[in-house]
C-alpha cells in the first residue's frame, strides 16, 4: 500500500526540525514506517547543492539562480528518495519542500506559477498529501534561532526583518489558497502542544 508524504514548513526557527522528530516518533508509535528527510538535501547530490546554496555571501546567487538550484536538488531528492519510499509504503516527513521555494523565492518576486511549472518539470509536480506550516508572530522565530545558534546565520537567516515578514506572508497566502492540503498550525505553545496540534491537523489521514 502507498504510504504518505508530509512536509513541515515555516520561517526560520519556528520549530520544524524539533517537530519533525516528534511527529516521526508519534507516527512510529502508531506502527507506521517513517522516513525523515529535509530540503535542501536528503540525497547525496541534493546535499551537495545544499552546500552551494547555504554558504557564502547573501548575493552569491540571484533569486532566479537560487530557484533553479532548489528545483534541481528537489528533483534528485524526489526521484531517489521520496517517491520510492512513499511507493514502498513509508510515511515520508520532509523538513521543508516546494512550499519553501514558493515562500522564500516568492518573497523575492519569483512568480508562483513559474515555481510550480519548474516543479512540474523537475519533480513531476509531486505535492505532499499534507503540508503543515508552523506559524509564529513576527520576530519569535528569529529570537529562537538566535538562542539556538548564538547569532550565526546562513545565506537566508542573515536577511533582514522585511524579508522574513514577506516569507511569513507567502506561507500564510499558500495556506489560505489551499486549505484542504495545507494547514497553518500555531507554533507559539510548548513543544508538546505544537505536536498535538500537528497530529490534529493530520487526523483525517491517519490509519
Ligand atoms: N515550541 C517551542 N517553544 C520554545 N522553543 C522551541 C519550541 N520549538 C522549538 N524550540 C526551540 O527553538 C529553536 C529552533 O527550533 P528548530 O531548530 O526546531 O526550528 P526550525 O524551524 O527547524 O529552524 P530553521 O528554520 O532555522 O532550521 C531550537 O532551539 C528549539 O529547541
Ligand atoms: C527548501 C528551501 C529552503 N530555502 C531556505 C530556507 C532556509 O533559510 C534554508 C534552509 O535552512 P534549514 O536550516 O535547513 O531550514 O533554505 C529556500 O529559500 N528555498 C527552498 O526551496
Amino acid at each position: 500500500m502507498r504510504g504518505r508524504f508530509l512536509s513541515l514548513e515555516g520561517g526560520e526557527g519556528v520549530g520544524k526540525s524539533t517537530q519533525v522528530k516528534r511527529l516521526a516518533a508519534a507516527l512510529e508509535a502508531r506502527g507506521l514506517n517513517v522516513v525523515v528527510t529535509r530540503e535542501p538535501g536528503g540525497t547525496e547530490g541534493a546535499e551537495g547543492v545544499r552546500g552551494l546554496l547555504m554558504q557564502g555571501d547573501v548575493a552569491r546567487w540571484s533569486a532566479h539562480a537560487e530557484t533553479l538550484l532548489f528545483a534541481a536538488a528537489r528533483a534528485d531528492h524526489v526521484e531517489k528518495l521520496i517517491r520510492p519510499a512513499v511507493e514502498a509504503g513509508s510515511w515520508v516527513l520532509c523538513d521543508r519542500y516546494v512550499g519553501s521555494t514558493r515562500a522564500y523565492q516568492g518573497a523575492q518576486d519569483i512568480d508562483d506559477a513559474a515555481i510550480l511549472a519548474l516543479h512540474g518539470f523537475g519533480s513531476k509536480g509531486l505535492l505532499p498529501d499534507r503540508t503543515l506550516v508552523l506559524d509564529l508572530p513576527e520576530g519569535e522565530g528569529h529570537a529562537r534561532s538566535i538562542d539556538r545558534d548564538g547569532g550565526a546565520a546562513d545565506r537566508f537567516g542573515a536577511r533582514g526583518p522585511d524579508f522574513h515578514r514577506a516569507v511569513a506572508a507567502q506561507f500564510r497566502r499558500i495556506a489560505a489558497a489551499e486549505p484542504d492540503r495545507v494547514r497553518l498550525v500555531d507554533a507559539t505553545g510548548a513543544v508538546e502542544a505544537v505536536t498535538a496540534a500537528l497530529i490534529d491537523a493530520l487526523a483525517d489521514l491517519l490509519p
